[in-house]
């Protein structure tokens, strides 16, 4: 038996022609933090989608404390990603209609926590994230960097195991970039979570435990 929290093996998807995944193997400790890097179209945003479970892949295996992932239904997926998985994507990705507090609150919601500790959670992360000042904004009100650090409350807010976050710091300066992934490595370290992210920034894999580099759908 293993004991790693998430193991991938023989991973592929391809959309239409492209192959964009080519056989990957992957393997996940508690707690660990690995960069994803790689040139631009070699696969990286669809391994991540693919381990947080967001997209099935074609051929290989997912299993995540040691049971299958990748079989289960759409509706048994989205459950447990919303239990034990916090998501980042690349734009964010907020409830347009709900302030930036409703939308940090949301995952709490959906487990159905009680209005007031769902907020108090929330404005908790926001306040560690810098971003206590936008809490009554809408998402079409905040800048990119500050839309980056909201997803990124909302997404530890449920204290998850793994946090998957595709180019997080994207959207940022270099020094806002570097605070939030302080910020967000801290947090994983204190809720012994693991981190997964997708990265073109060398600073941001240097401070990862292990860096895997896609090319062409495969491991380099
Ligand atoms: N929804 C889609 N439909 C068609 N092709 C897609 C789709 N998503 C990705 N691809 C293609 O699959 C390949 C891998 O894409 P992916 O986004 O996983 O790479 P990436 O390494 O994350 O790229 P980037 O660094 O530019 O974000 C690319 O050739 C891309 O064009």
């Amino acid at each position: 038996m293993s004991d790693l929290l998430m193991e991938a093996h023989g991973l592929r998807k391809a959309y239409g022609r492209t192959e964009a995944l080519r056989g990957v193997s992957f393997g996940l400790a508690a707690g660990e933090r690995v960069a994803i890097t790689g040139p631009s179209g070699s696969g990286k945003s669809t391994l991540l989608l693919s381990l947080a479970g967001i997209l099935r892949p074609e051929a290989g295996e997912i299993r995540y404390a040691g049971s299958r992932l990748d079989d289960l239904s759409e509706t048994a997926r989205t459950r447990l990603r919303r239990r034990e998985f916090g998501v980042v994507l690349q734009f964010g990705q907020l409830v347009p209609e709900l302030t930036a507090l409703q939308n940090v609150a949301l995952p709490l919601m959906l487990e159905r926590h009680d209005r007031t500790s769902a907020d108090r959670l929330a404005r908790g992360w926001l306040e560690r994230l810098g971003a206590s000042d936008v809490a009554a904004a809408l998402p079409g009100e905040l800048s990119g960097g500050e839309a980056q650090r909201v997803a990124l409350a909302r997404a530890l807010v449920t204290s998850p195991r793994i946090v998957f976050a595709d180019e997080p710091t994207g959207a940022l300066d270099t020094v806002s970039g570097e605070a939030l992934l302080v910020a967000l490595h801290d947090a994983a370290k204190e809720a012994e979570a693991a981190v997964v992210v997708v990265t073109h920034d060398n600073r941001v894999a240097a401070r990862a435990d292990r860096e895997i580099r896609l090319v062409d759908g495969m491991i380099a």
